[in-house]
């Protein structure tokens, strides 16, 4: 009787929304990312590379090392956020893209296209909680996830045409997939930058949540139902949904990669890409 009774609360706890995602640090030993393990086996991978989680070559290579250590141990899951409350990523960064050499420059192009194929194809459901601003790569690493929920009062979108150079074959389908052909078209060409209220009627996120905490309850909500469902059979579902894509940059990455790094290293773009950091930099001044 004693054991049932604990096995009954043991399950309530389970499908209760109130699910703790404190339990377990994952092994690994990173320097900007947190990676915890709950009860159901989900990993909560956090992104804490302060300020702004901008994606340098070392965090999107810790990434890489976490999906591959999570499809071999087989989770059931994995939400991707942010430790901020303003932004989830803040994009590739221009420090190894602006006057760096093209080794540089192709590392860090091709460990986001490596994180692309993981997370995009891998074979357990993901969602992304996006608890702030998710410009450009921030965007990308959302719309591999199979689920987004957003924090209201923020902006997603793919602003790259913004700088100069334009949006690569395999991001461009990343968006189709997910918006449809027209408004992927309309948004890519004019670099636009979506609210959240925007987002939702689009189809770029899923749901919006009023915070954080209601950002997880809707993710837990979403994993969940998969309970029921054969792993097997969600993911050889998953795989055909996606399989174009996967094999197209299975195919042609490197191709991809070498395009993009002459195209980051045009003097042209590279005048663009230092405007517009002045710019930032300009906007950031003159708002202290
Ligand atoms: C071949 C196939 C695969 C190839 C795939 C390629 C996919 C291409 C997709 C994306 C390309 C990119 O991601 S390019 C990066 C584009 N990013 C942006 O345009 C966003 C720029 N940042 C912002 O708009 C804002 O920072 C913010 C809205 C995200 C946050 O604003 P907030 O006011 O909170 O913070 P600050 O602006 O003050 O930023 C703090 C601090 O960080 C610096 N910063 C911000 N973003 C970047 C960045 N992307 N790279 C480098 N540095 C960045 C910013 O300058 C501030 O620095 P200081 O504190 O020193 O002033």
């Amino acid at each position: 009787m004693y054991r049932y009774v604990c096995k009954t609360m043991l399950r309530r706890l389970f499908l209760s929304k109130k699910v703790s995602y404190q339990a377990r640090l994952f092994s690994g030993n990173f320097r900007y990312l947190e990676v915890l393990n709950n009860e159901n086996n989900v990993a909560i991978v956090t992104m804490k590379r302060a300020p702004v989680n901008t994606l340098n070559s070392e965090l999107l290579s810790e990434i890489s090392s976490v999906l591959t250590n999570l499809d071999e141990t087989k989770c059931s899951g994995m939400v991707l956020t942010s430790f901020s409350d303003k932004v989830f990523s803040s994009g590739l960064d221009f420090n190894e893209m602006y006057e760096s050499r093209p080794a540089t420059i192709r590392t860090l192009v091709s460990t986001i296209l490596e994180v692309i194929i993981k997370l995009y194809g891998s074979p357990f459901p993901t969602v992304a909680v996006i608890t702030g601003h998710a410009p450009s790569g921030g965007c990308v690493l959302s719309l591999c996830c199979e689920y987004r929920i957003m924090v209201q009062n923020f902006q997603i979108g793919l602003n790259v045409v913004k700088l100069g150079y334009s949006t690569p074959l395999s991001i461009v389908q990343l968006m189709v997939n997910t918006i449809g052909h027209r408004n992927a078209e309309l948004a890519l060409t004019s670099g636009r930058l979506f609210t959240t209220n925007e987002a939702l009627r689009v189809g770029l996120i899923d749901e919006i949540a009023k915070d954080r905490a209601s950002a997880f309850d809707k993710a837990n909500d979403f994993l969940n139902q998969f309970k029921v469902i054969p792993p097997i059979a969600r993911h050889f579902t998953k795989q055909s949904m996606r399989r174009a894509l996967l094999q197209d940059v299975s195919i042609n990455g490197k191709i991809y990669v070498e395009d993009f790094v002459s195209l980051i290293s045009r003097p042209k773009v590279q005048e663009l890409i230092a405007a517009y950091m002045a710019n930032m930099k300009n906007k950031k001044k003159n708002s202290n």
